[in-house]
């Protein structure tokens, strides 16, 4: 049984991005008294992206040991290390590059090219084992470390992570890493975690802004949710907390009581 659903809506993008990175950087500093370390796994993506920059902003990650944080990455784009289109290089510029973090705790997905050569799937094979490696005996299933936070941004499509709407990847239940081919978001060669790796998170956030997200948010939030195979944010759940975080363009088609939720 998963926990509480959460939907915030904020007027802007920027302001969602801020108001995001104040609240991981607060659950952040949480696990950290808790646990000694935190866990949080990253998304690609413009929203992504933004959350990220604004941690790294002053003041805002202050309360963060960035030295005892483990980072992964929800999915990764198969290509070349070092091109500008893969998501760790993009967090590298937005925010790896001006915080203390330690390298070792820097969990970056293969890059093409690299021990795996071009063979995606042996790539996620790979990040399976050191996720399990990473696993402590009592977490979830004992596969994935237990996330703090898991982030992910929201396509269009309604996908997460690198799992597209009818692709074989949504529909995978043992295995918590997976090569996928074909992607309808280039390029088509990404690895990407998987709905039991997803759902091992303590939270898992989802963030959309603008209007081009606007239909996937009523589609997910306005109604009956529909199916994961069909619209894999739906499958999106934390063991204790799911929040969506909006921005009012995003949220502009669902009802209105769900419009004005606000943090
Ligand atoms: O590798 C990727 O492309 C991302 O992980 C992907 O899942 C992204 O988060 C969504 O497509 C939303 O992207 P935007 O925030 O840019 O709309």
């Amino acid at each position: 049984m998963s926990g509480t659903r959460e939907v915030a809506v904020h007027g802007g993008k920027e302001e969602m991005a801020r108001t995001a990175a104040a609240a991981l950087a607060a659950r952040v500093a949480e696990g950290q008294r808790v646990r000694g370390t935190a866990s949080v796994v990253l998304t690609g993506g413009r929203n992504g992206n933004a959350l990220l920059a604004a941690l790294a902003a002053s003041g805002v990650g202050d309360a963060v040991d960035f030295s005892r944080l483990e980072l992964w990455w929800g999915d990764e784009r198969f290509l070349p290390e070092g091109d500008p289109e893969r998501n760790v290089t993009q967090a590298r510029e937005a925010f790896l590059d001006a915080v203390p973090a330690d390298p070792a705790r820097v969990h970056a997905m293969p890059a093409a090219g690299g021990e795996h050569g071009d063979d995606v799937d042996a790539a996620a094979e790979a990040y399976a084992a050191e996720l399990a490696a990473a696993a402590r005996p009592e977490g979830p299933g004992a596969l994935v470390p237990s996330f703090d936070v898991l982030l992910l941004g929201v396509g269009p499509d309604t996908h997460v992570a690198s799992l597209f709407p009818g692709h074989a990847g949504v529909r995978e239940t043992e295995r918590t890493v997976v090569g996928v081919r074909g992607a309808p978001k280039p390029p088509p060669e990404r690895i990407s975690l998987t709905m039991p790796a997803i759902r091992a998170a303590r939270e898992v956030w989802l963030l959309a802004a603008g209007e081009d997200k606007a239909e996937a948010v009523a589609r997910l939030l306005g109604g009956t949710a529909p199916d994961e195979a069909d619209a894999p944010a739906a499958g999106a759940r934390g063991r204790e907390r799911t929040r969506w975080l909006l921005d009012e363009a995003a949220a502009s088609l669902l009802p209105r009581e769900l419009r004005s939720a606000r943090d």
